[in-house]
């Protein structure tokens, strides 16, 4: 990741070849040596920061402090990561190697103006973080070695640098929900002035047949005119209302021509690069791709199992550790600056007192809200990021059930859990699709599902290249699956839930509203639910002639260049009987024996006892007797207790 970065984080437009990965630079020819002038750019109001500037909304601009690394340096270049888990995993894989040693850095924020600045910028536009940072350094006996007598008051002078910092998270969120709104209103307006480019009202910017004959000969056009191109035609679409007509070309022709530079020039296959060009307006897409060559903030989470989080900042920050909270919306995560040791391998890492995630993951967990002594299932759980994260929020009550249909992952899973702590966790290994068969009756369940990972390209760039139509639709052929099954696994009648959370950390339609959107219409007992979370724009309820049900706007959609977070969804349901069953409860008036339902069944021992005594089973009672002792056989069969065999409990029911 590290390595990645440190060489495709230069202003592509000053140091093109810096910005071209290895598999780009055979493909096209680099020119160093291009000296060409970058379009002057209007300056905006000075006093309204732009949207990257103003903050990264969640996650915040580093702090200078006595440990901060000089802001000229490149970016986070120096997280070395020696095995990073592959597409799916947002946490560290227990058996891996411990890997991230923070070796250099420059504020978040300072990252995101760069790449903010990649395509459009000038390079006089200066980080608004910088200017607006908090020095550190004013903490009163910070540069003392703890002692038992200055230990108290450190521990206060923590507390107040945190809640300090909670106001400014409690600012900065406020400012981030003016931009997103802003953002909404007229994302197609974004910038304007930032695109004065030199392009000219006619269709020149586009090759001719010959120069596209020759640009494909000599193996793709070269960087600097790629990158020209790609302004030009941003520019030309963005104008396009009032003077596309001048083009006296298809407005079709321009997209087209971006989407084949922006494959060339970020290294996506052209299937990839239009699918996710498609998911926003022009200019904001080259924000998106832009954001996925830069790292993501090394963040952790406290395990509030073994520790709380004032005293893990305190540790860290003694082993030389620069960090500070994440933001307002979670208690537990702390973002890593810089560390001069390695963040997966101190002590305190090694006795489980935080998890390496990443920020997004905590999202769907904070949704779920899963409560003490609750029956929770986690369909697909390793390596258990999400798992011992609520096995902490549940204080190591109740019982979870962490599934994964890989037996091999499952290792990783149960190393998390026993090195955080975690006693309330069953792992097993089945196919999703199975549940509720095996199990179910879930008062929570979360299905993060196996997704492409198209929001954690900035960690797995294997993506760009590796995904493919046929993968989209296989993916979201098995998300539809899983997700009826975490449907019909949750307890409907549950007294304290009742709730399933779809997460996927891809930001592609097809595994997200497309998903949520057929669920919603195969099962008319599941309803989509406020998220609870603060922030993230709202779910897609149309897109490109689709349109998904209404609700699906309660959905939440996070992306690397708007909440400097891995791209994620999060959507949850609330479920409820089926009409059908709710309708025989009713007229029956006793719940039917019905796996969803059994939890609540209740059982009157008097009442067993008469029929048991003689009764015939063949009556309308002893229907009731068979329907209620077959549902405490399933019921007991559920929490995973020996029942005795059917005909073996009918006998000798039938015998007494
Ligand atoms: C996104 S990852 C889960 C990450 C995990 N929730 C965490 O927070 O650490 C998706 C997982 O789904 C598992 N998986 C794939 N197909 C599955 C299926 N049919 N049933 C259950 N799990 C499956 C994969 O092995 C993978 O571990």
């Amino acid at each position: 990741m590290g390595r990645r970065a440190k060489n495709k984080q230069g202003d592509p437009l000053r140091e093109p070849t810096e910005h071209i990965s290895p598999q780009k630079l055979g493909k096209r020819k680099a020119n160093p040596g291009s000296d060409q002038k970058r379009p002057a750019k209007k300056v905006k109001n000075p006093a309204r920061p732009t949207r990257l500037e103003s903050l990264q909304e969640n996650v915040k601009p580093r702090r200078t402090g006595k440990a901060a690394l000089s802001d000229s340096e490149e970016s986070w270049g120096g997280i070395e990561e020696e095995n990073h888990p592959e597409g799916w995993d947002d946490v560290q894989d227990e058996d891996a190697v411990p890997r991230y040693v923070i070796s250099c850095s420059s504020g978040t924020t300072s990252h995101r103006v760069k790449w903010r600045r990649s395509l459009f910028q000038d390079s006089d536009v200066s980080s608004k973080s910088d200017a607006t940072s908090v020095s550190d350094t004013d903490e009163e006996g910070e540069d003392l070695p703890i002692t038992a007598s200055n230990f108290e008051a450190r521990s206060h002078a923590l507390d107040a640098k945190l809640a300090r910092y909670a106001k400014l998270d409690a600012e900065e969120l406020q400012l981030a929900a003016q931009v997103e709104a802003d953002d909404l209103e007229g994302a197609e307006d974004m910038d304007a002035d930032e695109d004065e480019v030199d392009a000219p009202d006619n269709g020149t910017v586009l090759p001719t047949p010959e120069e596209r004959a020759e640009e494909k000969k000599v193996g793709g056009p070269e960087v600097h005119v790629v990158q020209k191109r790609m302004r030009q035609c941003i520019g030309i679409l963005k104008r396009w209302k009032t003077s596309g007509a001048k083009t006296g070309r298809d407005r079709t022709e321009f997209v087209e021509q971006l989407i084949l530079d922006i494959a060339s020039y970020y290294g996506y296959n052209e299937y990839l690069a239009e699918k996710l060009f498609q998911l926003f307006p022009a200019a904001e897409a080259i924000e998106f791709f832009d954001a996925n060559e830069v790292p993501r903030p090394v963040t952790i989470r406290t395990n509030t199992l073994r520790t709380r989080r004032r005293d893990l900042a305190q540790a860290l920050i003694n082993r030389g550790v620069n960090l500070e909270s994440i933001g307002k919306w979670t208690n537990v995560g702390l973002q890593v600056f810089e560390s001069s040791v390695p963040i997966g391998a101190t002590p305190e890492y090694l006795a489980g007192h935080y998890m390496l995630q990443a920020a997004s993951s905590f999202l769907p967990v904070i949704s779920l809200s899963p409560q003490p002594h609750e029956r929770v299932l986690d369909m697909a759980s390793s390596p258990g990021g999400k798992t011992t994260h609520m096995a902490a929020l549940m204080q190591n009550t109740g019982i979870i059930f962490a599934n994964d249909a890989n037996k091999a992952r499952t290792k990783s899973l149960t190393a998390n859990i026993h090195r955080l702590g975690c006693k309330n966790v069953v792992v097993c290994s089945y196919d999703g699709r199975e549940f509720p068969k095996v199990m179910g009756g879930f008062d929570r369940v979360l299905l993060d599902a196996p997704c492409s990972g198209t929001g954690v390209i900035s960690k797995d760039a294997s993506v760009k290249i590796n995904k493919t139509e046929k993968d989209f639709t296989l993916l979201s052929h098995l998300q539809k699956q899983l997700i009826l099954c975490a449907i019909d696994s949750v307890n409907p009648a549950s007294k304290t839930g009742g709730y399933l959370v779809y997460s996927t950390c891809s930001v592609t339609i097809d595994e997200n509203e497309a998903v949520v959107d057929y669920a919603l219409r195969k099962r008319p007992n599941a309803h989509l639910v406020d998220s609870g979370l603060e922030f993230g724009r709202p779910g897609y309820t149309s897109y490109r002639g689709k349109s998904f049900h209404d609700s699906v706007k309660q959905t939440r959609r996070f992306y690397p260049h708007v909440h400097n977070m891995d791209g994620f969804f999060v959507a949850k349901f609330r479920v409820t009987k089926r009409a059908k069953q709710a309708e025989e409860d009713k007229e029956r008036s006793y719940p039917a024996a019905d796996e969803d339902v059994l939890q609540d069944v209740q059982f009157d021992e008097k009442e067993d006892e008469r029929y048991i005594q003689g009764e015939s089973p063949h009556n309308h009672s002893s229907g009731l007797l068979m329907n209620l002792t077959e549902a405490k056989r399933r019921r007991l069969k559920a929490k995973g207790l020996r029942v005795t065999p059917r005909n073996h409990a009918t006998t000798s029911a039938i015998s007494a």
